[in-house]
């Protein structure tokens, strides 16, 4: 199946933005035709093709594709064609691997879209007598979660204002790569740099949320915080396996039981971290002193969500926040490493804006078109969310002319779609002129389908973190460097993407920054 367990976990939790916009890409065709096919000739999904039960077995666990999913899109798209029909265990997925298809789907998703359905996630939450909260909610309630996110996490001006406590994570990310450096054999290399990055990326997102450092980046990491980033690492792997096996397994086998401590274990930390900060700010407001209209205090002032409910999405934020966007800097430094033309052109667009080292200002960020054609480019290649999902649960679907029953669940699989030649010439190649307008050609890219391209998702369930974690990439990467400039380890060998529910270096990045005069 291109559909694995792990693309539940993302078409499950993962992480929600703007309407169908048409323009969101740089090279969108205008003309291109979104409208839904109808013709006389129906057909249903049991005439699609599709593998059977024991292919898909045979292709994941001999095959190795369990680890490769991503990869598995594009193969089943090549046997079968742009739809085919997966089974297995307790899913029957509809897969859709072209713009086009996407955008049907996405078109038919209603007003208030589900990715997948997480029964475990809100059995956990019945069973704790928590808020179902962001993921687990749907309809007007879902709406209304997302109606108080989205003008603090979605509106440029009011992101911006996060740019502050994000440049002091990039200080001490800068000084931990000086720390790292200066420790290693040849005085230049940061060994796995995606784990450092994971801690940036921890301390990042909940210096937001929680108004607090946590000190991922010190050199002695505090239990409570060792505790946290432990927690959220059971939770999501043992997510994926709870929902593999039926409840009677329960009794017999583990997961079900350290699934619900590891909630317990994040859930518990994050409760304690709201309450310390929002005592502070009450205290603060007590003593007269002006609150600051950060994260939390918007939460709680907007009157809209229960004490209970901002529990539960801050802590969703951070499940959704910290590997996606940590993974996505690991594959930008990676490829600038081995791409040093690429690297040169950042470098000398950032030391242009803002010569002398001088931290860029959000305005001076959007002057660096460079730099984000980089991380466009980057999350082409390595879109962290290789597959996203719909489950289209209030109405039928018609797609490419088949007619889908109410609960269907559909796989976008977004790897296969922008790594398709017909979308993107030189598909494999690392080519970030093709996101700049007026170079469009020199890297022989051409007009693109506008679903081609939805590593955020699309819709108004995309991505909540979307303008967050772009300037926090930008930051980090015009920042980087300023300071450094990245080598590949000497005779280094390339470093494959494997899925692991995201998409994840298969072995460590080791880099070598070398310090710019
Ligand atoms: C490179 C960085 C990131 C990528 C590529 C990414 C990608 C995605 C994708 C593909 C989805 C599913 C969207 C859909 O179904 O259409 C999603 C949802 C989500 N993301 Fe992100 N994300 C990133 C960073 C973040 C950050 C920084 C946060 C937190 C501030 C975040 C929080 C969420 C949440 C909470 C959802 C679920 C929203 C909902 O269901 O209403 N993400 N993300």
């Amino acid at each position: 199946m291109g559909f694995s367990t792990a693309a539940v976990r993302y078409l499950r939790p993962a992480a929600l933005c703007a309407s169908l916009r048409p323009g969101a890409s740089a090279a969108v065709s205008a003309t291109r035709s979104l409208s839904v096919p109808t013709t006389n000739e129906e057909k249903t999904k049991d005439e699609l093709p599709g593998p059977s039960v024991s292919t898909t077995l045979y292709w994941l666990f001999v095959k190795g594709y369990a680890k490769n999913s991503h990869l598995l899109q594009g193969l089943q798209k090549s046997l079968y064609g742009p739809m085919w029909r997966s089974r297995f265990g307790p899913f029957d997925v509809i897969n859709v691997a072209s713009p086009e298809l996407i955008a049907q789907v996405i078109q038919q998703e209603g007003r208030y879209p589900v990715r997948s359905e997480l029964p475990h996630w809100k059995e956990y939450r019945e069973l704790r007598g928590q808020a179902y909260g962001l993921h687990v909610d749907t309809g007007p309630e879902w709406y209304r979660i997302r109606s108080v996110l989205n003008p603090k996490m979605l509106k440029l001006p009011e992101v911006f204002a996060f740019a502050p406590i994000i440049n002091q994570v990039v200080d001490d990310l800068l000084q931990r790569v000086e720390l790292l450096r200066s420790r290693s054999r040849d005085r230049t290399t940061v060994s796995d740099l995606s784990a450092e990055l994971y801690k940036f990326g921890f301390e990042g997102m909940s210096s937001i949320l929680f108004e607090s450092r946590l000190g991922c980046l010190q050199e002695e990491i505090p239990q409570q915080t060792l505790r946290f980033i432990a927690a959220v690492n059971d939770m999501l792997t043992l997510s994926d396996m709870v929902i593999l096996f039926p409840r009677w397994t329960r009794s017999v086998l583990p997961f079900w039981k350290r699934f619900v401590q590891a909630w317990d274990n994040l859930y518990n930390i994050a409760k304690e971290l709201i309450d310390r900060r929002i005592s502070e700010l009450e205290a603060q407001v007590q003593r007269g002193e002006p609150a600051e209209a950060t994260y939390l205090t918007h939460l709680m002032s907007s009157d809209k969500l229960s004490r209970a409910e901002i529990y539960v999405t801050v802590t969703e934020l951070l499940l959704g926040g910290v590997d996606t966007t940590s993974n996505t800097l690991s594959w930008t430094l990676y490829h600038l490493a081995r791409d040093p033309a690429v690297q040169d052109r950042l470098y000398r667009e950032v030391n242009g804006v803002c010569p002398d080292r001088r931290v860029p200002t959000t305005d001076e960020l959007s002057c660096m078109p460079y730099l984000k054609a980089v991380v466009k480019e980057t999350l082409r290649l390595y879109p962290v969310v290789p597959g996203n999902g719909r489950f289209i649960s209030e109405n039928e679907v018609l797609v490419n002319n088949y007619r889908f029953p109410k609960k269907t669940l559909f796989h976008l699989c977004h790897y296969a779609v922008c790594h398709d030649e017909h979308q993107f010439v030189h598909a494999q190649r690392f080519l970030p002129e093709r996101w700049l307008r007026a170079e469009q050609g020199s890297a022989g890219s051409y007009q693109h389908h506008p679903f081609s391209f939805i590593p955020f998702g699309v819709g108004v369930r995309a991505c909540v973190g979307k303008r967050v974690a772009e300037m926090e990439m930008y930051f980090t990467l015009s920042r980087l460097m300023q300071h450094y400039q990245v080598l590949p380890e000497d005779g280094a060998a390339a470093v494959k993407p494997k899925t692991r529910i995201l998409l994840i270096p298969s072995k460590p990045i080791n880099l070598r920054f070398l310090a710019r005069a």
